[in-house]
């Protein structure tokens, strides 16, 4: 059984439900009232709605204009998208969201805010300028079918930019940090900067950065000392923006399909991809628990909000002096807070922001605020003491079931989903001597260069007309592309999956490996004219 079938065994999803399930009722029917009673949305985010909870992970790409962020998605996702441009000069001025769908297809962002089945509804409140921004793109991708991913217009420095962008940026940025998984944030080891707008968009990540990983891309391109250098002021600018900087990983790499530039880093490089990109593949597994922490998190919010609005609702005057009493509520408002964490014991990360809260409430009328309200705030006790304690036996029952799962990406950000070839992955583990098989030549697309492949296949001493995959490996990487682009050449040539390569097999992988050097996606599938003539009969492909 495939491990794709595994993932979508209904039993195994019937799980996750249930933690969403609760989730979502919880939700409703004790967070949602008291958001509307104390008009939360006015001042924090839109309500949740179920497709809020019911969509697949998402993974937001952000970070200065040219990090490469669309080139980081192509390598992700194995090929190349819609509307996607790559180039030096800001590229994106759109956010995109790549998900899965039988038939290529582009929805306008004005549309997906009236689909129900879509969790962007209540991005309208952004407006029209922004909505002009935003599109959605269906792709039948192996990966899209387990995560989706977000693609951002690249934050500019002040210099680049001549026009404002026409809606509010960091506030768009919050939105989606609010509601992903992970955050990729890239940076360039060529020019590290950290313009103003760079400087506001990190505002937008806090409270989330236990989501965020930082990739210092194209690290191939310096060398190790500039490397350790930039690093370094990386490190440094981090730690002045955020308030936990020791808990941000950062990533060094070169996350493109093309080969790398030989550098003493290299083995480096190879090294820190693959736990990046296996931090990725476990993200549909934690998602039920990001779910839940965000929860808490807004939660946590509502309640030290509600407390907010009922105490100037308290101190405001019923009848005389009503507009000065406000603006002395809104200086006041540090102490404020300070005054309600002591009264209610509530923890200072808890609260908001406190500049914005100020801006927030000039335009608003105090007087139409409400009081507190004993019953409400009983049932967000409740929620926070015991209804959350509750999931978690669930979660983790559903844990347990699915570490039994192999990882549901296993395979697929290396473009296969055959368990039997990935066993035999000579980029994973040494494969077994063994040998049988015979050519049989015929009409075949590789087949016109054959006297060049073969030479390098005779260089290599094959055995009994077989090279192992360690022989394989090894000259594969001397062409410099990425491992997880070799490995998906490798699958496509192993055709009978016996863990080594015969003549007609490896003439394949140089044959594709040229392709792929020449700037094209590799197929997820082998097409039929690919398939070695002697190969076609079992692999049941007779046609030409
Ligand atoms: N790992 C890499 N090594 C070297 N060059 C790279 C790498 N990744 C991307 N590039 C190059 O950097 C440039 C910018 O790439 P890309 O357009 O993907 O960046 P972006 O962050 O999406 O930019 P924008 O903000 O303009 O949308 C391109 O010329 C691309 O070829
Ligand atoms: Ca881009």
């Amino acid at each position: 059984m495939s491990i794709r079938r595994l993932w979508s065994n209904p039993k195994t999803l019937g799980d996750v439900n249930m933690v969403t399930e609760e989730l979502k009722s919880l939700y409703y029917r004790r967070l949602l009232p008291i958001e509307k009673y104390y008009s939360f949305h006015h001042f924090h985010s839109p309500s949740y709605e179920d497709a809020d909870f019911d969509n697949k992970p998402m993974v937001l790409v952000m970070g200065q204009y040219s990090t490469g962020k669309t080139t980081f998605i192509r390598y992700l996702i194995e090929q190349d998208f819609p509307g996607s441009r790559v180039g030096p000069e800001p590229t994106t001025d759109c956010f995109t969201a790549l998900m899965h769908g039988e038939a290529e297809e582009t929805t306008p962002g004005n549309a997906l805010t009236v689909d129900p089945k879509r969790p962007f509804r209540n991005l309208d409140t952004f407006g029209n300028s922004f909505l002009n921004r935003f599109q959605c793109v269906q792709l039948p991708n192996q990966l899209l079918e387990s995560i989706s991913i977000i693609d951002t217009p690249g934050i500019l420095t002040a210099a680049k930019r001549r026009l404002s962008r026409g809606y509010d940026f960091p506030a768009v940025l919050r939105w989606f940090a609010e509601r992903v998984d992970r955050i990729i944030l890239l940076f360039d080891s060529n020019k590290l900067e950290f313009s103003d707008e760079l400087t506001r968009a990190f505002g937008a990540l806090f409270g989330f950065e236990e989501k965020l990983r930082v990739v210092l891309n194209k690290a191939d391109a310096v060398d190790s000392q500039q490397l350790m250098r930039v690093y370094g002021a990386l490190m440094w600018s981090l730690g002045k923006v955020f308030r936990t900087p020791e808990i941000l990983r950062v990533y060094i790499g070169s996350f493109w399909s093309e080969p790398r530039q030989v550098c003493s880093h290299y083995r480096l490089i190879a090294l820190e991809e693959e736990d990046l990109l296996a931090d990725i593949r476990n993200l549909p597994r934690n998602a039920a628990v990001r779910k839940l922490n965000d929860l808490v998190k807004r939660a946590r919010l509502v309640r030290a909000h509600a407390h907010i609005i009922s105490h100037l609702k308290q101190e405001m005057p019923t009848i005389f002096c009503r507009r000065s009493k406000k603006h002395e509520l809104i200086y006041q408002l540090p102490v404020i807070f300070t005054k309600i964490q002591q009264q209610h014991h509530i923890p200072a990360g808890d609260f908001p922001d406190c500049t914005k809260m100020q801006e927030k409430l000039l335009g608003q009328n105090f007087s139409k605020f409400k009081p507190l309200k004993p019953s409400l705030m009983a049932s967000l006790d409740k929620l926070l003491s015991s209804d959350i304690a509750k999931v978690m036996p669930l979660l983790q029952q559903q844990e347990l079931r699915k570490r039994s799962l192999p990882s549901v990406l296993d395979g697929e950000l290396m473009g296969t989903f055959r368990p039997e070839h990935h066993r035999r992955d000579p980029f994973k583990e040494p494969p077994k001597d063994d040998g049988s098989g015979e050519t049989d030549p015929d009409e075949w697309a590789v087949e016109k260069h054959r006297p060049k492949y073969d030479e390098i296949f005779h260089n290599l001493s094959p055995r009994q007309g077989k090279l192992s995959g360690a022989k394989v490996k090894e000259w594969m990487l001397s062409t410099l592309l990425p491992n997880s682009v070799l490995a998906h050449v490798w699958r496509l040539s192993d055709v009978d999956g016996d863990g080594m390569l015969d003549g007609e097999e490896f003439a394949l992988a140089v044959h594709l490996i040229e392709a792929k050097l020449e700037g094209h996606w590799l197929p997820r599938e082998l097409p039929p004219h690919l398939v070695p003539p002697s190969k076609r009969q079992s692999a049941g492909n007779s046609d030409a």
